[in-house]
């Protein structure tokens, strides 16, 4: 019989037991499986995936099935490893995922065997019901990550190529970075209380511990903060806008970078493409009484009457392989030939940013990723556009100093500020029109 779907069996009560003995949290394993189908059969984002669980899906089951698909995309190659000598031919996808998902549990976890083996066997089609079981039990007697090199079988040879090349001996750090959850960092309304337990990291934004949800946090609805990490604080920083400046904040959903424009003072237009992503925009920017003029439209073509402005931030769209802490299924979904298509979409985004600044106008062109064709690259084409480098002293950033480069621009890193709980990697840039 072919295996079935996971998403068929998200909608399928349990495969295997009979009504009313149904194993604990067969619900959160489906949905985890549905989790990781989508990412890993059709390439697609696990925040989507998430979106599509079932309404019925409670609260509760629907974070523990993301935890544990977390903990599978963070720890794929690993778990791989673990589950290897225990297979004797490659299992169909769902099982493959399966057997990931209960290795994951048990090794990573900390589910007690019992739990993680009953529940992942229902999930399963069921002529692999007694292979999943077997194979679990042994992982759970003789499984162990110790001796594996984790950070290699977690990162995509081409990724690891591409940061080796790039960051030298640091790639180990950088992948060691990916395997585990990132603290909670959020940015506060000029003036207002940090909520208890964050610690104020010295650029500026609080941190709160990993697995902190933000929806807990007093103040939220109020408006009072954003989740914001704190390297994507830092191109809206480096930007100084000054009160009443007019700002054109390019690729600006859900509207972190708006935001701290916004409070800042300056008169900010914000442009996204994306309907959906411009309407939590404008939401976010309503919870947070701050104004900003938001335009759906595509900022490659955007033709604004009148005179230029006097600063752009162009956040472009990038692989965001620098915020792969947060987002685990990034490796999973991005291909090399991806980062070309993008470096172009960023390079035809410059141009027309330019465009867009008045003479002696200021630009931060940045991007969330580790990948120096859509970061350093740009800086060639930037000037040959006309743009005058503006380098970033290490003193605007103290506490920070080790992520300005020689050439004045920021390159972050998720390794840097280990003992602090690491950072996003992101690359900015600043410039003057002439
Ligand atoms: C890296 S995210 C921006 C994050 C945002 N600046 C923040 O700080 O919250 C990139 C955004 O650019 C939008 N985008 C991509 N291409 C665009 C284009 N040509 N014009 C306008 N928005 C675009 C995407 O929909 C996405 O919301």
């Amino acid at each position: 019989m072919p295996p079935r779907p996971p998403t068929a069996a998200l909608q399928r009560s349990p495969q295997r037991a009979s009504p009313g003995r149904q194993a604990p949290g067969v619900l959160t394993r489906n949905a985890a499986l549905a989790l990781l189908a989508a990412v890993f059969e059709r390439r697609r984002p696990i925040e989507e995936a998430l979106d599509a669980l079932p309404s019925t899906l409670e609260a509760r089951d629907r974070g523990a099935a993301h935890r544990i698909a977390a903990a599978v995309l963070r720890r794929a190659g690993s778990l791989d490893a673990v589950l290897e000598p225990f297979l004797r031919r490659e299992p169909p996808p769902v099982v493959r995922a399966a057997l990931r998902m209960g290795a994951a549990e048990l090794l990573l976890l900390g589910t007690p065997a019992h739990a993680a083996v009953a529940a992942t066997v229902e999930v399963v089609p069921r002529p692999f019901a007694g292979l999943v079981n077997a194979v679990l039990r042994k992982v759970a007697a003789e499984g162990s990550l110790e001796g594996l090199d984790a950070e290699r079988l977690d990162t995509p040879p081409w990724l690891w190529s591409a940061w080796h090349a790039a960051y030298g001996p640091a790639v180990r750090a950088i992948a060691r970075a990916h395997q585990v959850p990132a603290p909670l960092d959020i940015s506060l309304k000029p003036g207002v209380t940090p909520p208890e337990g964050a610690v104020e990291l010295p650029t500026g934004s609080w941190r709160l511990p990993a697995g902190t949800r933000a929806a807990d946090l007093p103040g939220l609805a109020e408006g009072q903060f954003w989740v914001q990490d704190a390297a994507a604080a830092l191109p809206a920083k480096l930007l100084a806008v000054k009160p009443g400046e007019r700002v054109a904040d390019l690729c600006a959903a859900p509207g972190g970078k708006t935001a701290q424009l916004a409070a800042a003072g300056a008169a900010v237009t914000a442009v996204e493409r994306d309907p959906r992503r411009a309407a939590r925009l404008r939401e976010n920017l309503a919870r947070l009484g701050l104004d900003a003029v938001v335009l759906e439209t595509d900022a490659a073509t955007w033709q604004p009457d009148g005179a230029g402005f006097d600063a752009v931030l162009l956040d472009a769209p990038c692989s965001a392989t620098g915020i792969i802490r947060r987002h685990p299924d990034i490796p999973h979904l991005k291909r090399q030939s991806d980062i070309t298509s993008l470096a172009e979409t960023q390079a035809r985004l410059l141009e027309q940013a330019i465009r867009l600044l008045r003479p002696g106008g200021r630009m931060v062109l940045a991007t969330c990723s580790l990948q120096p064709e859509e970061g350093e690259a740009h800086l060639a084409r930037a000037e040959a556009l006309g743009l005058v480098p503006d380098p970033i002293a290490p003193t605007e950033l103290p506490g920070l100093e080790e992520a300005v480069t020689p050439r004045g621009t920021l390159r972050t890193r998720p390794d840097l500020w280990a003992d602090r709980g690491g950072l996003d990697g992101f690359f900015a840039a600043r410039f003057r029109r002439l």
